[in-house]
């Protein structure tokens, strides 16, 4: 009964019991001698279970893991000891899975040497590692003003439909096919039909073979979708830890890791707290974010998609999500609305890269005075409404002329949405990107209009084609 240094194993004994209370996705069961503990998996029939609280008097209240249509009182359950485990390996690499690592591909179950259990400690703080190394996306606004750390956590945050999905796609076209380890990806309660969709452009794009793809979508319990990020850890510290490789963990949607942990509160009579979350709320989250951590050994780099409920970045789980990421790319409803797309706010995002002494102090002077322009643009706009932009002095019309070019310069075509825009994708290096603004930010008057700089790569393209 005792944890064991590979992880948490759950050592307890077979056991049987037999169903006392259904509600929702929560079953309730009597067992004898031993008790099962806090994590066990457990079987009524078909249908798996995971041990959630001790009730008392040999009563557990378990979680379900699939439909409890079918379960009745009195049903027998089986606990044969022992917790989730799921198959870590090469045997998972190109595969896509559930978060017991079945194949959801159709076909055969991995043949995989080993198991482990999901829930694992994070590693000790004194094995973590911090590199201050940039990861380069090729996407212009991301690294110039956010750029991702290589064993970092970067989220990209944003309301419904304002293109986090469309962005995670394309940080995975840009970096997978480069990036020298392995890739996973994890969907936790997202439309199943882009994680179909996702499969397809992975195979496409002939980059399967070294990616894991885990799925616990919308339509699946609650109690999965929870569970399906300890999953992809577990697989992911595998590559980490036993291979010393460096590792690309993407995440669409964290939120709904939230969100599933207070529909388990909800369903275990836990009382709600601030906005109706769940009180565990941080720890939950804080158990799931410290595990995704670089050690001496190798790297997770963790890029995850962040759904911000009703645009509302005070909400409590995007706060929290927040606090753990080294960089977040915030994406505005108002770029979106405009067609400047990627929708990444200049003046929200932010990374802990961004200092001279990790991206150089050229690329952070850039960088900040491309925010200043902006941000004495949006202050502009007002008396722009109200007054129009004659009426401004010629320093402040020079100011709108940088700044409205700046913006544009900052979109770009992705190669993910080729087919439905008719552009093509273009990857652009930081060196061009730090090349075009320090030109737009050193004139006064241009040549071209606005226009001629939206949905371009690097600037000297546009000079090419004029
Ligand atoms: N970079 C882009 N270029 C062109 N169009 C885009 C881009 N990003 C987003 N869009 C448009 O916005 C739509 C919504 O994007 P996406 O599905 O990524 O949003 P989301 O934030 O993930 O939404 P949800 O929260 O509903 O999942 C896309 O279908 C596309 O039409």
């Amino acid at each position: 009964m005792t944890d064991s240094a590979a992880g948490n194993r759950i050592d307890t004994e077979a056991s049987d019991g037999a169903i006392v209370a259904i509600r929702g996705g929560v079953v309730d069961v009597a067992f004898g001698a031993p008790v099962p503990r806090i994590h066990a998996l457990v079987h009524a029939g078909d249908v798996a279970m995971e041990v959630a609280s001790l009730v008392g008097d040999g009563v557990v209240r378990c979680i379900a893991l699939g439909s409890v249509r079918g379960l009745g009182l009195g049903l027998p359950v089986a606990a044969k000891g022992g917790g989730i485990e799921v198959p870590v390996g090469e045997a998972v690499l190109g595969r896509m899975l559930n978060v017991f690592g079945a194949p959801i591909d159709g076909r055969a179950p991995p043949d995989a040497v080993a198991y482990r259990p999901i829930h694992r400690p994070p590693p000790p703080l004194s094995d973590r590692v911090l590199r201050a190394e940039v990861l380069e996306t090729g996407i212009k606004a991301i690294d110039l003003l956010s750029p991702i750390e290589r064993g970092g956590k970067t989220g990209l945050f944003g309301g419904a439909g304002v293109g986090k999905t469309v962005l995670l796609s394309e940080l995975i076209h840009n970096t997978v096919e480069h990036h020298r380890g392995v890739s996973l990806f994890c969907g936790i309660g997202e439309r199943s039909r882009e994680a179909e969709e996702l499969w397809r452009e992975m195979g496409a794009a002939g980059v399967r073979d070294k990616m894991v793809m885990l799925f616990g979508q919308m339509n699946e319990a609650p109690g999965v979708r929870f569970l399906i990020g300890n999953t992809a850890l577990t697989m992911a510290e595998f590559f980490r830890d036993d291979r010393g490789q460096d590792v690309l963990l993407l995440i669409d949607n964290i939120f709904r890791f939230v969100q599933a942990g207070s529909e388990v509160s909800g369903l275990l009579g836990r009382m709600p707290s601030r906005v109706g979350y769940q009180p565990t709320l941080a720890t939950e989250l804080a158990a799931l974010q410290e595990r995704i951590s670089s050690t001496q050994r190798g790297s997770i780099t963790s890029i995850q998609a962040v759904y911000v409920p009703a645009d509302d970045f005070t909400d409590p789980a995007a706060a929290q999500i927040f606090s753990h990421l080294s960089a977040s790319v915030v994406l505005s409803r108002k770029r979106a609305s405009e067609g400047l797309y990627p929708a990444v706010d200049p003046l929200a995002s932010a990374s802990v890269m961004l200092t001279p002494a990790v991206v150089g102090q050229r690329h952070y002077d850039i960088a900040r005075a491309v925010r200043r322009t902006l941000a004495e643009y949006e202050e502009l706009r007002d008396i722009i409404a109200m007054l129009g932009i004659e009426e401004l002095s010629a320093h402040d019309r020079a100011v709108v002329a940088r700044a409205r070019r700046l913006e544009r310069f900052l979109t770009q075509p992705f190669f993910t949405v080729t087919a439905s825009a008719g552009t093509s994708g273009k990857l652009v290096p930081i060196s061009e990107t730090l090349d075009g603004c320090e030109r737009i930010l050193g004139q006064t008057t241009f040549e071209l209009p606005e226009s001629a700089y939206y949905m371009i790569g690097a600037l000297s393209d546009l000079e090419a084609a004029t």
